[in-house]
């Protein structure tokens, strides 16, 4: 394919700035800006505010929004700012909203990180390990890279930007929603395509385009017992036990082959169709990248392509993430907790309805629990959710963005949905009623919310090229 001389001059110059791009990308993964942590939240505050300043230094307008006020830990706090920010507003031009989030999730090198997840560590083979280096500051920062080349190099942009930028994805994005629905026909009505990058390659080489991601419905479900925690030498035996009660319950929801155990929770699942079966059959996934990213050789479905990535992608799946109150440190402290909280989510496709799986979800737990005939007392409450999202791969956005991976990569992109959930994505497109799309600069081996989090650096400047010559197409295509 062809380049023009305007994005030779930007790929040129994306490549002589390579040191500048990691050192800021640097910068932001020093910032512990974790959404999930009360005692984090000021880091929060200061990433919004670093992307405020960097934002203005390019000559971008920005706005805060204040979301207000949440409770988390028992604690009121004041929700991070959702930034927006405007670049260019010629009606002549079309208009790209670029979503992200500046957030991340939490990392201690005792998970099992080999380095510091907030010093960014340049490995020899091109890894830049760090929180956030792909989820999702690298693409972020990405977009502002975009911008600056084509200052520096005098270059206009042929489109005009609005970013969102918040703050609080990991954690529910509260407010969020509510904030694009009420500003639909003011500060996004010129919003003519949405594209996000917050998500991931299919495997190791060959980017993707994603028209789907799945939605999530968050629990958290509470047995409380004992005033206070007893000593298992005196009291084993003689009281009912939260933890033994939350175990059983846990063990209740999903098997070891992934079946929900939640009676219902499959109805609105849409059939298979044979048509749908044959996509799956052409793409082109090699399962031991799959296992790689997992590190281990535990998939279930090892020699099944098409049900790895139907459970992946547009089936439903329960998984059990933790259990608060419990012991868990080294030792043998012999404690029978008093109270315990075990976090679940399930991850919903289309059809499915976040208050139908709320509601078969708590008749269900508080039947099994009642089965138990336990004097402990037990609460399911559903902590954040959102739905599931399909987009339209026959809109000229989708057709931009496959050009602008051909134009960078040389390869025609996988067409991809997404096992992950950005819930604001399905409101961008319904409020707005634009095209959204998911143009993603990482690899599926690249560790979100895992340990030893990493950005390729090739991902990283192929990426900033990438979005740049997405806009680019967007202008040429959407005449
Ligand atoms: N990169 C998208 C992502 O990681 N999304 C999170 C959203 C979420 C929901 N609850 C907690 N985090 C995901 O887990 O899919
Ligand atoms: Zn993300
Ligand atoms: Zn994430």
């Amino acid at each position: 394919m062809t380049v023009t001389k305007p994005l030779a001059d930007f790929y040129a110059h994306v490549d002589a700035n390579e040191a500048h791009y990691i050192d800021k990308l640097r910068e932001v993964v020093a910032i512990p800006s974790v959404s999930s942590d009360a005692a984090y939240r000021p880091k929060v505050f200061e990433m919004g505010a670093w992307l405020e300043k960097e934002m203005q230094r390019l000559g971008i307008q920005t706005k805060r929004h204040h979301p207000g006020k949440h409770v988390m830990d028992g604690q009121e706090l004041e929700l991070p700012p959702i930034v927006i920010g405007t670049f260019g507003t010629d009606p002549k031009k079309k208009t790209v909203a670029v979503y992200g989030h500046y957030d991340v999730q939490p990392a201690l090198e005792s998970d099992g990180w080999d380095s510091d997840p907030w010093t960014l560590t340049m490995m020899p083979d091109g890894r830049m390990v760090g929180r956030g280096s792909t989820d999702d500051k690298g693409p972020v920062i990405g977009w502002l890279w975009v911008v600056e080349a084509h200052q520096k190099l005098g270059l206009e942009l042929p489109v005009n930007l609005k970013f969102v930028f918040e703050g609080m994805e990991e954690t529910g994005s509260e407010g969020l929603d509510d904030m694009i629905i009420s500003m639909a026909k003011t500060e996004f009505k010129d919003v003519d395509c949405v594209c996000i990058s917050d998500n991931y390659w299919l495997g190791t080489t060959k980017p993707c385009v994603t028209y789907g991601l799945r939605g999530i419905s968050y629990f958290n479900m509470t047995v409380q017992g004992p005033a206070w925690d007893l000593h298992s030498g005196v009291f084993g035996g003689t009281t009912h036990e939260p933890m033994t009660d939350l175990i059983h319950l846990m063990g209740r929801l999903v098997t070891p082959d992934g079946t929900i155990l939640v009676p219902g929770i499959m109805e609105n699942v849409a059939p298979v169709t044979d048509a749908e079966l044959e996509i799956y059959k052409k793409l082109d996934v090699d399962m031991s990248d799959i296992e790689a990213s997992v590190g281990a050789k535990t998939l279930i479905y090892a020699n099944d392509k098409s049900k790895t990535l139907m459970n992946r992608w547009r089936f439903p799946s329960l998984s059990l993430h933790g259990i608060e109150g419990a012991f868990y440190a080294p030792g043998a402290k012999t404690v029978i907790p008093a109270k315990v909280t075990g976090k679940f989510s399930i991850r919903s496709v289309p059809n499915m309805d976040p208050k139908e799986i709320n509601e078969k979800v708590s008749k269900y737990l508080e039947a099994e629990f009642a089965k138990l005939n336990s004097k402990n007392k037990f609460k399911i409450e559903g902590s954040h959710g959102g739905k599931p999202w399909v987009g339209d791969l026959n809109h000229w956005n989708y057709v931009a963005a496959i050009k602008a991976v051909e134009q960078v990569f040389g390869v025609t992109p996988d067409l991809t949905r997404e096992g992950g959930s950005i819930p604001v994505t399905l409101t961008f497109q319904t409020a707005l009623d634009k095209s959204v799309l998911l143009l993603p600069m990482g690899r599926s081996n690249d560790g979100a919310h895992s340990v030893n989090e990493k950005l390729d650096k090739d991902n990283y400047i192929k990426g900033i090229k990438l979005l740049g010559t997405y806009l680019h197409q967007i202008a040429a295509i959407a005449k």
